[in-house]
This record gives structure tokens, sequence and C-alpha cells, in this order.
């Protein structure tokens, strides 16, 4: 079943937090709300899981009003299931009786089966505070999904647990909510963890969607040179159209270095990436402000006159006490128009 939000717009007294969101999160997939602190990630999922009264739009399930500004159900009278950042189990209650929670009695045979699919088989019998943090966010996640909910909200699900469990949680998680046939909203502001577990994205700034597409297109296709950096190593440089080419603070950097068409405007964003960059030593060109061996390359940082950096990766390090000239390989960089 999907879940369509619609035009939504919310404020807070004075703070905009939403402006006009529409985007529909396809049945049975998983779509991540990705964006940084304060973009309205959180807003949206509280209007969808009933927590926040809409105030303007509309959100659909499977077709049919779900919430709009005239009628919100509360949160109990919504087929969706919640998991948020700190898993929020009832640490009076074993783990067993904590997935049995929100079944009817008749269903508690179940528990068992949702114990080994988390992971969690043999200690069912324990208390949240004996489990490790990805062990009772697995719990968490086996509790909301246990009675069945058409559609599960997670928010920040993975944050309180360290980043070696938390891939592998979330691989895991992608495949129980993938065989079950979910439809999941979950949030997050980590570019990695939406490309790892996602099936769409919808990229937010500042109350907006800004992109919403699939990985692979975020990474062909990114609308804008801020959402191409969030993804995998790019970075983002100004610059002017002028003669021959592409006036930048690290020299002139000629057409050809350009991916696909170029926008008709003076003023640029290039998206380049690190790994793209190809370092010659020039004796009037960019200084060496680190060179870290990071093991399957190394990082290079470099800076122009006027201050500007520019990280390189390269194979073998660089000598540091030298100057460089970093040039885009043809065909490498995405030019945007300044916005
Ligand atoms: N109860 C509130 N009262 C006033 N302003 C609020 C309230 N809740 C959120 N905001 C503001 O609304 C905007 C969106 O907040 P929201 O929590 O939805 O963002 P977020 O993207 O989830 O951020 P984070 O990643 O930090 O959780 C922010 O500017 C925030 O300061």
């Amino acid at each position: 079943m999907s879940l369509e939000f619609r035009h939504i717009a919310h404020v807070y007294g004075q703070v905009r937090a939403l402006e006009d969101v529409s985007f529909t999160a396809p049945a049975g997939e998983i779509t991540c709300l990705l964006g940084a602190s304060g973009c309205g990630k959180s807003t949206l999922l509280a209007l969808a899981a009933g927590m926040l009264r809409l105030q303007q739009g509309s959100i659909l399930l499977g077709g049919d009003v779900l919430a709009d500004a005239g009628s919100s159900p509360p949160p109990e009278a919504r087929p969706v299931g919640l998991v948020f950042q700190d898993g929020a189990l009832f640490p009076h209650m074993t783990i067993a009786a904590n997935i049995a929670f929100g079944l009817p009695k008749a269903r508690h045979g179940e528990v068992e089966s949702w114990l080994a699919q988390v992971g969690l088989a043999g200690l069912g019998t324990r208390y949240p505070h004996e489990l490790s943090g990805g062990q009772q966010q697995r719990a968490a996640l086996a509790r909301a999904m246990a009675p069945g909910p058409r559609v599960l909200l997670m928010d920040e699900p993975f944050a309180s647990v360290d980043i070696v469990l938390r891939r592998k949680l979330r691989r895991d998680c992608r495949i129980i909510l993938r065989e079950r046939g979910a439809t999941t909203v979950l949030v997050t502001h980590d570019p990695a963890e939406a490309l790892d577990i996602a099936d769409r994205i919808a990229v937010m700034e500042a109350g907006r969607i800004v992109q919403f597409a699939s990985p692979q297109e975020l990474h062909d296709a990114p609308a804008s040179a801020a959402v191409g950096a969030m993804f995998g190593g790019a970075q983002v440089v100004a610059a002017r159209r002028g003669e021959g080419g592409f006036v930048t603070a690290f020299g002139l950097w000629p057409v050809d270095c350009a991916l696909g068409p170029l926008p008709d405007a003076t003023d640029l964003d290039l998206l380049v990436h690190a790994d793209a960059l190809d370092l010659a030593p020039d004796p009037q060109g960019l200084r060496v402000r680190d060179c870290h061996a990071q093991g399957k390359g190394v990082r290079v940082v470099l800076v122009a006159p006027d201050g500007t950096e520019i990280t390189a990766e390269t194979e073998k390090p660089v000598n540091a006490g030298q100057r460089y000239r970093a040039m885009p390989q043809a065909g490498s960089v995405r030019v945007f128009a300044r916005r």
C-alpha cells in the first residue's frame, strides 16, 4: 500500500518547517527522507504517524485519505508501526513480551519466529537492559513489524548503534522489510545509510524535497551540485564560464572536463570527484595542506592562493613540499548553474 504526501506544509509558530512537500512512498518499498538537521524530516514522519496534526495538505494510504487538515486520526487509529532512534522498548517487560505487546493473544505463538527473524532466537526471556544496543533495535523492529502494519515509519532507527553493527543491522533490516512487503519511510541524515537501505530517496533541504529518486538516479543524475556532493566523495567547485573553459580558484579548467550539456549561465557549480583529479607538479600551483594514505589510496588536500581547498585522491603520496596543478579528467565534471 503506497503512502502519498500531497502538498504538505507545516509551521511551528514563526518557523516554516515544511513547504509544499509532495511525494509517494511506493507500496512495499523503502523510502528514505534524507537531509541535514532541521530540514523537516521528523516533522514529516510525525505528521504521517499522527503525532502532529496536519495543517495543510493531505496524506493518503493506498489511495484513501489517511489524514488532512480536517481530520487527523491519532497514532493508535492508524495502520502504521513506529520505530525510533532509541528503540523505546518497555523496560519492565521481557523482549518476548515487548514483541507480543501489539499482538492479539491468539497470535502470541508467533513471537518465537519473530525473535528468530531478527536474530534474537533464545533471548526472549531477557529484559531490554540485558541486550546490546543493536539487539534492542532489532527487538524494537520486531515489535513494530509483528502486528503486520501496512506502513512502517522509522526515525533514525540505527543511530544509537555503533558503525560496524549499524551496517549489518540495516542490511538485515532491508531484507526483512522487503520480504515482508512493508511500505517503509525511514528518516536519516546519513547519505551512506540512505544509499545502503533505500529503494528511493527523498532529498530534503529547508522544508522542501529537492530530488526524489532511486540511489542509482541520484548517483547518475543529481539535481544540483549540493545533492551530488552528498554522495560518494564529490565536492563542489565554484566557477565562472570564461574564455577557453571554466575559471576556478584552482586555475582554468578546459571545457572538455565537463560531462553532459552545459547550462546557459555564467556562474557555475562544478561537481568534481576527488579521484577524477590529476595532479602534476607546478611551481606556480597549489600548496599541499595534507597528504593522508588511507589504504586504498592517498587523500591530498590542496590550497589555492585565495585559501580555497580542494581534495584529490591519488595512488601514491605526493611531495608535501612541492606545489601541484589539479586538473579534472576529461568528461568527469558535472556542471550546474549556480542557484
Ligand atoms: N516543536 C517545535 N517547535 C518549534 N520549532 C520546531 C519544533 N520542532 C521542530 N521545529 C523546527 O522545525 C524545523 C524542522 O524540524 P525537524 O525536527 O522536522 O527537522 P529534522 O530534519 O528532523 O532535524 P533533525 O535531523 O535534527 O532531527 C527546524 O527548524 C526545527 O527547529
